[in-house]
């Protein structure tokens, strides 16, 4: 039988980066995907026949590790309903097994997905057998969460066909089934494990929103479910720089540890950014005025955002420039997502009047 689980990404209206310090931030799913298909295969005889595949349709490399070589490596897995923290000797043993595969030198980026792979497939499964494929409609590595809707995507194939989620099994079922509350906790948990081995320290808020979906505001691991009124309307700008959110995580805390007092205010400001913004989505604006008044604190508050990300070290050339090209629009643009490159966001206002 196959299993076929999809996750979405996300954008972040406000306070990237902060959150990982304890800010508050505001996020939303977005309509790209990245779907996880997984076959599970009749075992052999244990010997070198079984093995475990992974077949990355988006950068076109195909992976397989024997299965006996995984179990010796990494063990026999775990309850697949206690989620648990992946430890450096298990790092170590899956470093040693990627550099058997020689992965091309401009691809390497990829390795960090492939231990979270690694980890949350003999986690889960232990050494089974069986093929997984990987397809996404977002870009890698550019601020949509791409590596969240990998990791829950993964979680969500790996627990069903280890049967500790219950779905309703109709193989004939046309739309997506949405896993009980309580299933949707546990791949949340496996996904942010496999979340920490790709972003270092991550905060917790993109494996959340890609989840649950929605609108949400998060906060030191805890989510608040966003009703947004009003549809706000986002142009998303891929800048094509490509960036590392682990690095630049990691260069804001170096920021951070060098200047905390003044670091310490700027987390503070887009804390209150946040808190303003997510109350502000929730008003129930009725007429045209309203709306536009709506839009213009939310504009507003982007724009400040954005000033603190520059304060923080994490903009770009690139990012600059789609700001100053949609200024020439009136139209305010952030960053979103980690930065260093990858995507920006454009609020487009209701009414708009283009006047260059
Ligand atoms: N479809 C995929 N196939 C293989 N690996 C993937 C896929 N999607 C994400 N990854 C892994 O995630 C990494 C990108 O994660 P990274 O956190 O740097 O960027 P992002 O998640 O796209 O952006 P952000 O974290 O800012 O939202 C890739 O280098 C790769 O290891
Ligand atoms: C940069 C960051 O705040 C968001 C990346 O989408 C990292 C995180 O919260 O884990
Ligand atoms: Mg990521």
């Amino acid at each position: 039988m196959e299993v076929r689980a999809r996750a979405p990404g996300k954008i972040i209206l406000a306070g990237e980066h902060a959150v990982v310090h304890g800010s508050a931030a505001v996020a939303a799913a977005i309509d790209l995907y990245t779907t996880s298909s997984l076959r599970l295969l009749p075992a052999g005889e244990g010997g070198a026949a079984d093995a475990v595949e992974l077949d990355l349709k988006d950068s076109g490399l195909t992976f397989s590790w024997p299965c006996s070589r995984l179990r010796e490596a990494l063990g026999q897995g775990c309850e697949a309903r206690a989620p648990r923290q992946c430890s450096p000797d298990e790092l170590a043993a899956m470093a040693k097994l990627l550099e058997e595969h020689e992965i091309p030198e401009a691809k390497i980026w990829l390795s960090a997905g492939l231990s979270a792979f690694l980890f949350l497939y003999t986690s889960i499964l232990g050494g089974k057998p069986g093929k997984v494929v990987v397809c996404s409609d977002l870009p890698m590595g550019a601020g949509l969460g791409s590596s969240a809707a990998f990791c829950v995507s993964m979680s969500g194939a790996l627990l069903t066909a280890a049967g500790a989620v219950a779905v309703g099994g109709s193989s004939q079922a046309k739309e997506w089934e949405v896993f009980e509350k309580d299933d949707l906790e546990l791949v949340n948990k496996w996904a942010f494990q496999g979340e920490k081995i790709i972003h270092g320290k991550p905060s917790g808020i993109d494996n959340a929103v890609s989840t649950f979906g929605s609108m949400i505001k998060f906060k030191k691991g805890e989510l608040t479910n966003l009703k947004s009124r009003n549809a706000v309307k986002m142009l998303i700008t891929d800048t094509r720089v490509g960036r590392n959110t682990k690095a630049l995580v990691a260069g804001v805390s170096e920021r951070a540890s060098r200047h905390p007092d003044a670091m310490a205010s700027v987390f503070n400001a887009v804390n209150s950014i946040s808190e303003e913004l997510s109350s502000i989505v929730e008003l129930a604006a009725e007429d045209e005025i309203a709306i536009t008044s709506k839009e213009e604190k939310l504009a507003e508050l982007m724009e400040m955002n954005q000033g603190l990300l520059q304060c923080m070290g994490v903009s770009h050339a690139s990012i600059e420039t789609v700001l100053r090209t949609t200024l020439k629009y009136n139209l305010v643009s952030k960053l979103t997502g980690a930065g260093g490159g990858g995507c920006v966001l454009t609020l487009i206002p209701t009414c708009i009047l283009f006047t260059p």
